[in-house]
């Protein structure tokens, strides 16, 4: 269920695991669920295409077993064409590839789409939208990275409200209103309000959501109070 509207716009909310109790996964991950988060988001780095190493395969076909939700896998690999058939045989609903990442964009996004999952685009902080051009009519969801993408924990880069804004003008120019804009990096109960109102409509956030002080439940509450006070 959305954890707000804004603009007569619901919004999404997919916990990114990277920051979750790696030891106990599926309760943090149900926590999750429980409390309201929509989908699920598992970060797969490769430690090529962004300086760490986190989770892969295995990860995502015991998470399929242990939660009902949207399994969002963000693979910051590289040539991810590589595995996508694996990811979706793990249990991934959703796949994101980062447009950097790839030297045939529009031939990965078509396997993705083939496997009978949604597709997304990822693009860096530094990658302009006109990278987009060319294959937003083959893609379900837009990932605006607002860090560096490689850790969790990182501060917000503010410029990344005004892309989203862009974006959102775009899509909504361009016949594309049902193209979720998600956002990646930084976000928290302080920001997301601004973030949604700039035009997205799915928020990862990871430290903001799972953190050893706070029941994730409570820390998703927050969010749902900046998007109603908003
Ligand atoms: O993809 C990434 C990092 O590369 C993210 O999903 C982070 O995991 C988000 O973490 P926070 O910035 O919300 O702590």
């Amino acid at each position: 269920m959305p954890i707000g509207t804004i603009n007569n716009r619901d919004v999404l909310l997919a916990p990114s695991i990277l920051s979750a109790d790696f030891a106990n996964l599926g309760r943090d991950a149900n926590a999750a669920v429980a409390a309201g988060a929509d989908w699920l988001q598992i970060d797969v780095m490769d430690g090529v295409f962004v300086p760490n190493i986190s989770v892969g395969l295995p990860v995502v076909a015991s998470l399929r077993k242990a939660v009902n939700t949207t399994l969002d896998c963000h693979l910051m690999i590289v040539q991810p064409e590589r595995y996508v058939a694996d990811f979706a045989k793990a249990g991934a609903n959703h796949i994101t590839v980062h447009a950097e990442a790839t030297t045939h964009l529009h031939r990965t996004i078509q396997q993705i789409k083939q496997l009978g999952l949604t597709a997304g685009v990822a693009l860096n902080p530094a990658t302009p939208l006109g990278v987009l051009d060319e294959i937003l009519p083959y893609i379900d969801l837009v990932l605006i990275m607002s860090v560096n993408p490689g850790f969790g924990g990182q501060e917000y880069i503010q410029t990344s409200t005004a892309k989203i804004a862009r974006l959102r003008h775009l899509l909504d120019a361009h016949g594309y209103p049902d193209m979720h804009i998600q956002v990646d990096g930084g976000v928290s109960a302080r920001n997301v309000a601004e973030i949604a109102a700039a035009g997205a409509n799915n928020i990862v956030a990871g430290s903001a959501i799972f953190t050893p002080q706070r029941p994730a439940a409570e820390m998703i509450e927050l969010m749902r109070a900046a998007l109603r006070e908003h």
